[in-house]
């Protein structure tokens, strides 16, 4: 079963190539789509140097920094063209670790979307200032009080699709950019009877690089869930 783990960068050069090395080292059957946004700090030179020893690293170069969601729906349509069964979805800081990946897939024998999850056993969570855990925690409840989405981290970016998921989804209404987009994406597939499973992740905030969370991020995911629910009332997610 041959798996695609999409990987977006904005300036990971401290973090590609050793996660490349140990995503990699997890099964023969997966390979990896960076997808980078001509970040300044020479992150996709790194990538092509990878690949000339590694077939298994593909890479996407876009000319600027056009936003996570958008790097996410280029990936996905990068899949659904080739014979990948499942497409995964992860950052490059460590903040997901490789070890955590065949427990996703496993899963995703058994269900549509698999989610890895900082929040269904407790807080998992190490080494993010409280502000951000806050904000975190609490948007994950927003989301779920206003949707009734059964998934308690709906903005995690550590998931893994089976391929059926993303057919049925129309990659061009996606709305959303930032971690909203992780919400659009959960909520779509739920919207149309996917089956969504949460297991247990541990999230570890980068040891390299900054986040590039933002104000405008935040405001995005907050008026998209209503966006997102009025839309599902009127039929138009079906
Ligand atoms: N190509 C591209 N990549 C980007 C962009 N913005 C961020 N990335 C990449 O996307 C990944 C996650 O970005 P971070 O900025 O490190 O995310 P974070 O603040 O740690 O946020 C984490 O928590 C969010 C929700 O709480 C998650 O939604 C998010 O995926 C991530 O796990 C990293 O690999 C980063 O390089 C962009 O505009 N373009």
């Amino acid at each position: 079963m041959k798996t695609l783990i999409i990987i977006p960068t904005y300036n990971e050069i401290d973090n590609i190539e050793k996660l490349l090395e140990q995503v990699l080292a997890k099964s023969e059957t997966i390979e990896v789509l960076v997808i980078d946004d001509n970040s300044p700090d020479g992150t996709a030179l790194r990538v092509k140097f990878m690949q000339s020893s590694e077939p298994r690293i593909h890479l996407l170069e876009r000319p600027g920094k056009m936003g996570l969601g958008s790097a996410y729906v280029t990936g996905f349509k990068y899949a659904l063209e080739r014979d990948y069964d499942y497409i995964m979805e992860m950052d490059a800081d460590f903040s997901h670790n490789p070890e955590d990946i065949p427990l996703l897939l496993n899963a995703a024998k058994k269900y549509d979307l698999v989610i890895g999850s900082r929040y269904c056993e407790g807080v998992n969570i190490i080494h993010w200032p409280i502000k951000r855990l806050l904000i975190s925690y609490f948007a994950s409840k927003y989301v779920r009080t206003i949707t009734r989405m059964p998934v308690k981290d709906p903005t995690s970016g550590f998931k893994c699709f089976q391929r059926k998921v993303l057919e049925n989804i129309d990659l061009d209404k996606i709305l959303s950019d930032g971690y909203a987009f992780q919400i659009e994406m959960n909520f779509r597939a739920w919207v149309k009877g996917f089956h969504i499973k949460e297991i247990p992740i541990v999230f570890t905030e980068r040891k390299n690089g900054v986040s590039k969370m933002s104000r405008k991020i935040v405001w995005e995911a907050a008026w998209m869930v209503w966006r997102l629910e009025v839309m599902k009332i009127l039929g138009l997610l079906k």
